[in-house]
């Protein structure tokens, strides 16, 4: 690798662009990574190395894929976009551990993907540069199917990152945050400046290690009740649990019915949702089950 030129340098990429005649999408979050030194960083973070099978999400020219293909044993790539698919033929050609597959990840069988290419026992990583206008369907999809992927280390939003990563009592915490500390645990590892993009993003990114839990962190009764439930007490920030719970189950309980079951939960209904950890929130939407037909 002494002579190898990546792909994700500024020069290479303008080069590639320029004999593609290609032009960005805005409306697919194409930004594309020119500085190597952050998908060395990226790639240590993932955890990957010989044995792993990774999948990507929007390899754009290729920048982040080489980079994984280098240090994994399997690399399966979606891309969207079929004016960057003979591009990837062109640049990832020094690879023959990559397979480009030309498909909405929103629509991919990701499940059949991993059985059919993918060995039992190997570790499954996702690691891609996320298209940002659709970051959290993205991930909600991937972790509510429960497919059998070890970790997520992704390139996203930085507010979204510190939404996703967030503890109680803070801004950024709320339903996306128990929805995705409920699959997974989550930690913001690095924050990446505007300037290794091409083209530069309006927004800053960071870098959001996600790794799946072998278990559910809480015992809920019923998973959709509880997700509904934490909703629902996010639905206005400012208003406390009792106000937002009264609200939403107006058609079914009083508001005397909702404070009761908040006091059988031992949970004070005055304090706001943004202040409850998952358990509280387990404990309470197990209440309202087991106390009312709600
Ligand atoms: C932020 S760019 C990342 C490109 C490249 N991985 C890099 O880091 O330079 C996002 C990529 O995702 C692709 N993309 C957008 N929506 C997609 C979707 N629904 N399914 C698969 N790929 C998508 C875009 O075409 C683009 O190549």
């Amino acid at each position: 690798m002494t002579n190898h030129k990546f792909i994700a340098t500024p020069s290479r990429t303008k080069e590639i662009l320029k004999k593609y005649h290609f032009s960005f999408k805005k409306s697919l979050g194409q930004n594309f990574l020119i500085d190597s030194n952050i998908l060395s960083n990226i790639i240590r973070q993932a955890g990957i190395d010989k044995e792993s099978g990774v999948i990507e999400i929007g390899p754009g020219i290729g920048a982040l894929t080489e980079h994984l293909a280098i240090h994994s044993q399997k690399v399966f790539a979606f891309e969207i976009d079929q004016r960057l698919i003979p591009v990837l033929e062109d640049t990832l050609a020094p690879y023959d551990n990559v397979e480009v597959v030309h498909e909405d990840i929103l629509k991919a069988n990701v499940r059949d993907m991993i059985a059919t290419h993918f060995h039992p026992e190997q570790p499954v990583h996702l690691v891609a540069n996320l298209p940002y206008y659709i970051t959290t369907p993205i991930l909600m999809k991937l972790l509510r199917d429960q497919l059998p992927i070890d970790s997520f280390t992704v390139m996203i939003q930085k507010e979204v990152a510190e939404r996703m990563a967030a503890k109680p009592n803070t801004k950024s915490y709320g339903s996306l945050t128990l929805a995705v500390q409920y699959y997974t645990e989550a930690e913001v590892v690095m924050q990446v400046p505007k300037r290794v993009f091409m083209p530069q993003p309006n927004v800053d990114s960071s870098i959001l290690r996600l790794v799946r839990r072998t278990k559910a962190p809480v015992n809920v009764v019923d998973e959709d009740f509880f997700f509904t439930l934490i909703q629902a007490s996010f639905a206005q920030r400012r208003k406390t649990l009792r106000n937002n719970l009264s609200n939403h189950f107006k058609d079914k309980l009083t508001k005397e019915e909702v404070g009761l079951i908040l006091q059988q939960s031992g949970i004070d209904g005055g304090r706001r949702g943004e202040s409850l950890t998952m358990e509280e929130f387990a404990l309470l939407a197990n209440t309202f089950i087991t106390s009312s037909k709600a």
